[in-house]
């Protein structure tokens, strides 16, 4: 059998004598015979460099197109979303949850002792659920039962545009074709005494919880921590250069959130001019100093987070000796997801666009089928469902308000309440709201935008109806079941009906 290449002629083969997952450690799966240092290349139809969301999609795409496919990853599978991203969030925000709910559980009659967090066990719980989806979703058996051969031997590296070396052994691999998927790191601001920040990959190795925590930076990330460290008990300060929190979330969705942040006792500092230092004091707190209108600020903390962006990982890939070019501390795509070199696509947060599991999937389909079949795949995302969980929740798809009146300014907007639902009394959960946007005629739903409970729920189904292109009285004659969250979405449907057009 001929192995397919990007342009369809046949192409070299890879060594199947090799063991399908290599290693330079002595895991529990067999290793392959590593040659020296440079002496060796191994070819391969698709080489996928990076074993997160992005990297396992396009490695599996590519495979089941009949591509002879390697997936070189340098740490971990599962890359930032398992290992330290949105998995041990979740645990964390469950966490908080829990705490929530034992504070009210008096309400109903439940006497609770007086609570305490056991910081430490915490922390082993979050590492346990880690391993579980780790076991669940990036097992290497399944990859291998996939056609996929994957390679952990450290990180890699490009040699010439179509050879990359493995930092452990040294063995070199050659991609007629190269999907980039090697994600991204915390930005790390150049100040004086960064080195004593804690970033959101290493929250989890703070040694305790923070008496006094600031975090530097309200996006998704920031303000998660921010609900996680708060509910665990924290005093927390929250800084961030842009006007508001979640810069990028429709307007209602933000003042919501700042408005349940300070009610909880979060101070809430946006539109500072600057951070500008940290200092180790002698009692071991951190000073931070930092600018709001030209006012300076210095205050002591035990822990500061910095969630300040996300800049892809591409420290030592040798993107020059490819000729790789970068752009705005992401990997150059276009609209194909191909690099300024065309047999090299990049994918996920790598390419610096929309830097969400989802979209990482859809952008890795794409890239290996183009690297396979040949540059056709486009992925718009004009539907990104996308959310957070903090507390309340938020969550939004499509256009924000603003930029659909932008558009247009007679579109429809509508937003009901949770005051309004049943459910969301039943459950003393009556903060929050769902805002449904739609065109002036009422033929297409143009963004849904969520606070409050089951936030990203909502705002997922209502992603499921644009997706099948429901229009809004179709939408508004839906059934939903009682008492429900998602019952929201069928009363801001009717509301949209009744809606006069300016
Ligand atoms: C705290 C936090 C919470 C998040 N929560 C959510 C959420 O709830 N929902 C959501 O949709 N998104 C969330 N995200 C974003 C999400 O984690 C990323 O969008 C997603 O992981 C991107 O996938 P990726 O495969 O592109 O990159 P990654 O997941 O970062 O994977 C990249 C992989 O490449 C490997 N690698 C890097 N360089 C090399 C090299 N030179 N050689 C070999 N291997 C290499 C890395 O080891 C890593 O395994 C969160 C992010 C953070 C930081
Ligand atoms: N639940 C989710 O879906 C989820 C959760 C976490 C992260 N993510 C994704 O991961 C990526 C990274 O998220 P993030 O929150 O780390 O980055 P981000 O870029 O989304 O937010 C960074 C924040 O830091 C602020 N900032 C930048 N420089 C600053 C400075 N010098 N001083 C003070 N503030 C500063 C910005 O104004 C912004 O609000 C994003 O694309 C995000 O969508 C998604």
């Amino acid at each position: 059998m001929s192995t397919l290449t990007a342009s369809g002629v046949a192409g070299p083969r890879a060594s199947r004598d090799r063991e399908r997952v290599s290693s330079p450690t002595p895991p529990d799966v067999p290793t392959s015979p590593s040659p020296a240092r440079g002496d060796a290349v191994d070819s391969y139809d698709v080489v996928v460099v990076g074993g997160g969301p992005a990297g396992v999609s396009a490695a599996v795409r590519a495979a089941e197109l009949g591509a002879r496919t390697a997936l070189l990853e340098g740490s971990r599978t599962g890359g930032t979303c398992v290992n330290t991203g949105c998995v041990p969030t979740r645990v964390l925000a469950k966490t908080a949850r829990l705490v929530r709910e034992v504070r009210t559980a008096a309400e109903y009659g439940i006497a609770v002792p007086q609570q305490s967090v056991d910081w430490p066990a915490t922390v082993a719980r979050v590492r346990a659920t880690v391993e579980r989806v780790q076991a669940a979703k990036a097992d290497p058996q399944r990859l291998a039962d996939l056609g996929v051969d994957l390679v952990l031997e450290g990180r890699a590296r490009f040699v010439d545009p179509h050879v990359l070396e493995l930092a452990a052994t040294g063995r070199r691999v050659r991609g007629e074709s190269v999907v980039l998927c090697v994600g991204g790191r915390s930005r790390r601001l150049p100040l004086p005494g960064a080195e004593l920040a804690t970033y959101p990959e290493t929250v989890l190795e703070l040694p305790s919880l923070p008496r006094r925590l600031a975090v530097v930076g309200a996006g998704n990330t920031g303000s998660q921590l921010v609900t996680v460290f708060r509910a665990l008990g924290s005093e927390v300060q929250l800084l961030d250069l842009a006007p508001r929190v979640l810069p990028t979330a429709d307007a209602d969705v933000s003042h919501a959130v700042r408005r349940a942040f300070e009610e909880q006792g979060v101070r809430v500092a946006t539109g500072i001019d600057a951070v500008h230092s940290l200092r180790r004091r002698a009692d071991g707190a951190i000073d931070l100093a930092w600018s709001q209108g030209g006012t300076r600020s210095e205050e002591a903390f035990d822990a500061v987070v910095m969630s300040v962006g996300w800049p892809a990982a591409l420290d030592g890939l040798g993107l020059e000796a490819a000729g790789i070019e970068v752009t705005r501390s992401a990997v150059a795509v276009d609209e194909h997801l191909r690099t300024s070199v065309p047999h090299v696509f990049a994918a996920g947060d790598a390419n610096g666009q929309a830097m969400l599991v989802q979209a990482a999937h859809a952008e890795a389909e794409a890239a290996a089928t183009n690297a396979v079949l040949g540059a056709t795949r486009r992925t718009p995302h004009l539907l990104l469902p996308s959310g957070g969980f903090t507390d309340p929740d938020y969550a939004g798809v499509g256009l924000t308000e603003d930029e659909a009146r932008a558009r247009d300014p007679h579109c429809l907007v509508v937003t009901v309440p949770f005051t309004a639902m049943e459910r969301a009394i039943i459950d003393d959960r009556t903060r929050g709201f769902l805002k449904l946007i739609a065109d002036r005629r009422r033929d297409v739903l143009l963004g849904a935008h969520a606070v409050g409970e089951e936030a990203v729920e909502i705002v997922q189904a209502v992603t499921t109806a644009m997706a099948a292109g429901v229009d809004v009285a179709t939408l508004a004659r839906v059934e939903f079941a009682y008492p429900t969250y998602s019952a929201v979405i069928g009363e801001a449907a009717r509301r949209l009906m009744r809606a006069a057009v300016a």
